[in-house]
């Protein structure tokens, strides 16, 4: 009987091996994706999570959730979040309207660049991602009025391991591209980072 099909057999014509371009940052494991566009005179179609792809790159990432984050005004900031052990998440993170400062945070204690911040802008328009793995915190500040995010989560929500950091905590010293005018409670109050 014949196996089921894999990405790259010839007969699934229209996919591409590396219809998907993931990118190295300056945070080892967290990679930038930039889909490769099919354009014609209807718009385009692009692929914005490829697992094979993934696991080429050595990445073992299959989303469990899928999950919307909508926010009414330019200067939202969200974060910074993270779960902890076993309840690790990774995430692809990508906007669908408007434009946001994407960061994360490597919090790996026995990591080269623990500590260190790398951000960048993703938006409707460069339909970039960015993944974010296990161990790194995450957050955002929107750059436009009604922006909207989309996640792809690799593990179930789970509220007792939920933990945070201040977006302005001196540990990380991130350079946001513009000071916050809307910040939740419970991100004014976290603790000052001990790791
Ligand atoms: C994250 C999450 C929240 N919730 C609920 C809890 C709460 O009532 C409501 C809003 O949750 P929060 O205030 O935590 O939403 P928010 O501050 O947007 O949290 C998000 O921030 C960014 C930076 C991330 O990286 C995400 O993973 C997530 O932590 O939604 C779920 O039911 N499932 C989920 O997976």
């Amino acid at each position: 009987m014949e196996g089921p099909l894999r990405h790259g057999d010839p007969l699934i014509e229209h996919s591409r091996e590396f219809a998907v371009i993931l990118e190295a940052t300056s945070l080892p494991g967290v990679r930038l994706l930039r889909p490769e566009p099919h354009a014609d005179k209807r718009g385009l179609f692009a692929r914005t999570y490829c697992r094979e792809t993934f696991a080429a790159a050595g990445i073992d990432f299959t989303p469990l959730q899928m999950s919307t984050s909508f926010n009414r005004i330019a200067g939202t900031l969200r974060g910074l979040h993270w779960q902890e052990a076993p309840h690790g998440e990774a995430k692809l993170v990508r906007v669908t309207r408007g434009a946001m400062f994407d960061v994360a945070v490597d919090l790996r204690a026995d990591s080269p660049t623990y500590r260190k911040w790398f951000g960048l802008e993703l938006s409707a328009e460069n339909r970039l991602s960015l993944f974010i793995p296990a161990g790194f915190a995450h957050g955002f500040i929107t750059l436009e009025d009604e922006t909207e995010i989309a996640y792809a989560i690799d593990a179930a929500y789970a509220p007792v391991a939920a933990r945070g950091a201040r977006f302005d905590d001196p540990a990380f010293a991130i350079a946001w591209p513009l000071a916050p005018s809307l910040v939740g409670e419970r991100d004014l109050a976290w603790p000052g980072f001990e790791g």
